[in-house]
């Protein structure tokens, strides 16, 4: 982990986002405490060999950005809101990450499915697959931080989704946890597809 590249991304959320809403006003002082150190908590499960991945809904680049900056797995980042995407694409071209950064809607996005999704904070876990496996790769696997609804999320996707699911206990929250999906297929369908 390189923690000097770490930090100084952090300070960049830090000076960008009172412009652009990179974080709430209250997390500021908290950046690497709960979105460094969060998106952290990810690496021990991202699977040995993976060097590409796709982050849905980046926002500030948590995880994508930090998972990049301390693995150098290649990461492509997919944001809308085009300041965000425009912060992203700096803070790499600062850190020199590996990242690419795609502004535009995920749905709309054109990618090479990868071995690894990741997505924090974008949407409950049932239209989370749905805009998720078109950019997964066969056999690939899924990383969602989710918080306390993590069950009721994962009862409510397996009536539209057949899945192979872990969930893993965040050392950081006892209300948070880390879900690891793969196998997605649309129930209904005997290959991976949006609904
Ligand atoms: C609540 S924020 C979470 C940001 C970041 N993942 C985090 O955990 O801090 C959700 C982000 O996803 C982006 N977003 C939402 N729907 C999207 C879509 N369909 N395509 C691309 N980006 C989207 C929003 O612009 C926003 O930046």
């Amino acid at each position: 982990m390189n923690e000097e590249r770490l930090r100084q991304f952090a300070a960049l959320v830090a000076k960008w986002s009172p412009r652009i809403n990179l974080v709430s006003k209250g997390d500021l002082p908290h950046i690497w405490e709960r979105h460094v150190r969060d998106s952290l908590e990810l690496v021990a499960h991202i699977p040995a060999g993976v060097t590409r991945a796709i982050d849905l809904g980046s926002g500030a680049g948590f995880p994508g950005m930090v998972l990049a900056v301390a693995t150098g797995i290649e990461f492509t980042l997919i944001e809308s809101d085009t300041r965000k995407a425009a912060f992203l694409m700096e803070a790499a071209r600062i850190l020199g990450a590996p990242v690419r950064v795609l502004n535009t809607r995920i749905e709309a996005a054109k990618t090479v499915p990868a071995p690894l999704v990741t997505a924090r904070a974008l949407a409950p876990l049932d239209k989370l697959l749905g805009l998720a496996a078109p950019h997964l790769a066969e056999n690939g696997v899924c990383l969602f931080p989710k918080g306390r609804g993590a069950e009721v999320e994962l009862t409510a996707a397996r009536a539209v989704w057949h899945m192979e699911a872990e969930r893993f206990a965040s050392s950081l929250d006892a209300e948070a946890c880390i879900l690891k999906v793969s196998q997605i297929r649309h129930v209904g369908t005997s290959k991976a597809a949006a609904p």
